[in-house]
């Protein structure tokens, strides 16, 4: 019996044993070790997912809230007291509204506000709007209006400015063809030299070349002594496309096909010469005699080619010889910026040249 009872007990053992071990083949060791090295992955990765997106919103750049100053003269408190007074309507326009508003300091400034929920409603767009107003507030020439500082309130940016007492070279120049103001020669071409220097700072001395994208006289400033400083640089680009106006100083490139290089910002500016020289409202048809001979571009063209070009001249300020050979020559300087291919046109490197050897200021 004890022969049996050992026979019985190894027999159990086998049968127990025996399937254990065929289990464990080669094959299971080398699936559980895979499968094991593979969850270790997955599970490394998703934390790795997971820290890198929570890391990310933390480096995010937060939407700041009230007043963003960056001039000493002002304060957080006197700026966000003051847009809560009543405040005076300088200009409206699809992009915003200009206003002139006085701190308790007594500093007199211009405040553009921008937005609306649909243009500033989202995060990203908040972002990037402030993102770029932190670099326009680095911009400093004395031919550009620099941003002294700006506040966000819910959907709206607004932007503060000096006051410029003269206004703009619209302001100007419609006080001109009213005869309330006279503007000589030399100061119209002080006011060219001084935009196209202050293109050339966008456009050759910055880190990164920044177009103005909608350069005409309302966003010509003009201060005391009538030197320009260029307004709402790079605005335009910032706002989102419904927005950008077309205007008769916009590039025919840019009109018709979207397309915006520097030599699009040239053609605005020899539109602007164009006002200069003749006192003409380009937004009106120039008409002769009664009857319309097109826009001020095709006109000027039209003079230069049949050899009348003194007729484009603004009557009112004709007297001295030098002087009226000097805007003959800046009449044809005029004439190559509004060309219809960008690469004819001069670049505001060039033209700071051209316009600053006509004259010794
Ligand atoms: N800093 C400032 N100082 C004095 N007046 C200003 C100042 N900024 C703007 N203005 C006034 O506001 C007017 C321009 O308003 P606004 O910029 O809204 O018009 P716009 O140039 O036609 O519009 P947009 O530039 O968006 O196409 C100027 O003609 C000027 O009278």
């Amino acid at each position: 019996s004890c022969r049996r009872r050992t026979v019985k007990h190894l027999s159990t053992t086998a049968a127990v044993s025996t399937p254990l071990e065929s289990r464990i083949t080669p094959k299971v060791i080398v699936f559980s070790i895979v499968s094991g090295i593979l969850t270790g992955l997955v599970s490394a990765l998703v934390l790795a997912f997971i820290v890198r997106c929570i890391v990310k919103y933390m480096k995010q750049t937060p939407i700041l809230k009230g007043p963003v100053v960056f001039s000493p003269k002002i304060t957080p408190k006197s700026l966000q007291g003051a847009l809560g007074n009543g405040i005076q309507l300088l200009g409206s326009n699809p992009n915003g509204k200009y206003h002139k508003m006085v701190l308790d300091n007594g500093l007199v400034v211009a405040v553009k506000r921008l937005g609306s929920p649909e243009a500033t409603g989202s995060k990203s767009v908040k972002r990037m709007l402030q993102k770029e107003l932190e670099l326009l507030a680095g911009l400093r020439h004395r031919n550009l209006m620099s941003l002294r500082a700006y506040v966000r309130e819910s959907h709206e940016f607004s932007l503060v400015y000096d006051y410029m007492p003269n206004g703009s070279l619209e302001d100007v120049m419609t006080k001109v063809r009213g005869r309330e103001l006279e503007l000589g020669w030399e100061v119209r071409l002080r006011v060219a030299v001084g935009i196209v220097q202050g293109l050339q700072y966008l456009h050759f001395r910055c880190d990164h070349q920044i177009l103005h994208y909608n350069l005409k006289p309302t966003n010509v400033m003009l201060d005391s002594e009538f030197e320009p400083r260029l307004a709402d640089s790079a605005l335009a680009k910032i706002m989102p496309k419904s927005h950008t106006t077309v205007s008769c100083y916009s590039a025919p490139e840019s009109s018709q096909s979207n397309r915006y290089t520097d030599k699009s910002d040239i053609f605005s500016f020899g539109m602007i010469l164009g006002v200069l020289l003749t006192g003409r409202d380009p937004t009106q048809p120039v008409c002769v005699g009664g009857a319309s001979v097109g826009s001020l571009g095709q006109w000027l063209k039209h003079l230069q080619q049949s050899g009348e070009a003194r007729e484009a001249l603004d009557k009112s300020i004709l007297g001295e010889e030098v002087e009226e050979d000097e805007m003959l020559m800046v009449l044809r300087i005029t004439i190559i910026c509004l060309s219809d291919f960008p690469a004819d046109r001069p670049s505001s490197d060039e033209l700071v040249h051209m316009l600053t050897q006509l004259h010794s200021f």
